[in-house]
């Protein structure tokens, strides 16, 4: 095997989350366009999806964290499959999501390591890595939509609460806002502690964010601790920086 370093001239990436799937399209190791898109319930050939194949016969990349989504595309042609083992971090441990691993990736190539990515996705994760790129560790724990949710279908009385659009008191007088000060005080004075420990460690590192429930988290953390929200890049596509190197340099048959 020998190590391509190059990217194909069109190609499409798929990151299989857990709320839904995430697209890049690339021309090159550009980053044309980012979309997302529903889980799928069936293959996408049995879907009809050959003519993507045969109008736009680009090479799909795909990483996924979901086994039964990725098993839908399974027989799919052109379609390669990003696995952990190819990753370029030391430290890795089997079951880390590749997620993770490739948002700690693309985030330390573009902004430099030691990077800590905080991914707002289903589950809420930090990731981090340092600048020998080592994976040292993280932390997961349910995301901001899937707390608001769990509270609700888990308790007889207390309501779905849409996320607030500021931050909302701290001591509330009514239940819908008293859910949400509970779930979002503690998830960013979480946040701010497991950033004070990282920055004790490495005080030069990166820190950066991604996910779909990241502009509502930096909202709040911005109002309650405007000098942690400050060290925080935006990077909602690190995970396909990420992919584009793995793609750049992927093995093929010598
Ligand atoms: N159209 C949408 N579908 C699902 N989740 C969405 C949507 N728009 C925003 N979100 C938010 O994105 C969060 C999931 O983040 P995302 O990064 O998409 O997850 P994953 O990578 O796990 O699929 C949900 O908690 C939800 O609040
Ligand atoms: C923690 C995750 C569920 C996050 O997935 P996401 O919320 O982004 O869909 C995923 O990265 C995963 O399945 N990880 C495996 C366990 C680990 O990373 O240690
Ligand atoms: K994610």
């Amino acid at each position: 095997m020998m190590k391509l370093r190059s990217h194909p001239r069109n190609w499409l990436g798929l990151m299989i989350g857990n709320s839904r799937l995430h697209w890049g399209k690339f021309q090159g190791e550009t980053l044309v366009e980012t979309w997302e898109t529903q889980h799928l319930n069936q293959s996408p050939l049995e879907m009809g999806w050959s003519w993507l194949n045969q109008i736009s016969p680009v090479p799909l990349f795909i990483a996924s964290v979901v086994p039964e989504q990725m098993q839908l595309w399974q027989n799919y042609p052109k379609a390669e499959i990003i696995t952990l083992e190819q990753l370029p971090l030391g430290g890795l441990y089997p079951t880390l999501g590749i997620d993770r691993g490739l948002a700690v990736l693309g985030a330390g190539n573009q902004l430099g390591f030691p990077m800590l990515v905080i991914d707002a996705g289903t589950a809420l994760t930090l990731t981090g890595v340092n600048q020998n790129r080592q994976l040292i560790g993280g932390a997961i724990l349910p995301g901001l939509g899937l707390q608001f949710s769990c509270v609700a279908n888990r308790t007889a009385t207390l309501p779905q609460v849409a996320f607030p659009e500021s931050l909302p008191q701290r001591w509330s007088l009514n239940t819908s806002e008293a859910i949400a000060s509970g779930i979002i005080y503690s998830i960013i004075a979480g946040l701010r502690e497991f950033i004070a420990a990282w920055c004790q460690e490495l005080p030069h590192s990166k820190i950066s964010i991604t996910g779909g429930d990241r502009i509502p988290l930096m909202t709040y953390l911005n109002s309650q601790y405007p000098e942690i929200a400050g060290l925080i890049l935006d990077t909602p596509e690190a995970i396909f920086w990420g992919m584009s190197a793995m793609v750049r340099d992927r093995n093929v048959p010598s």
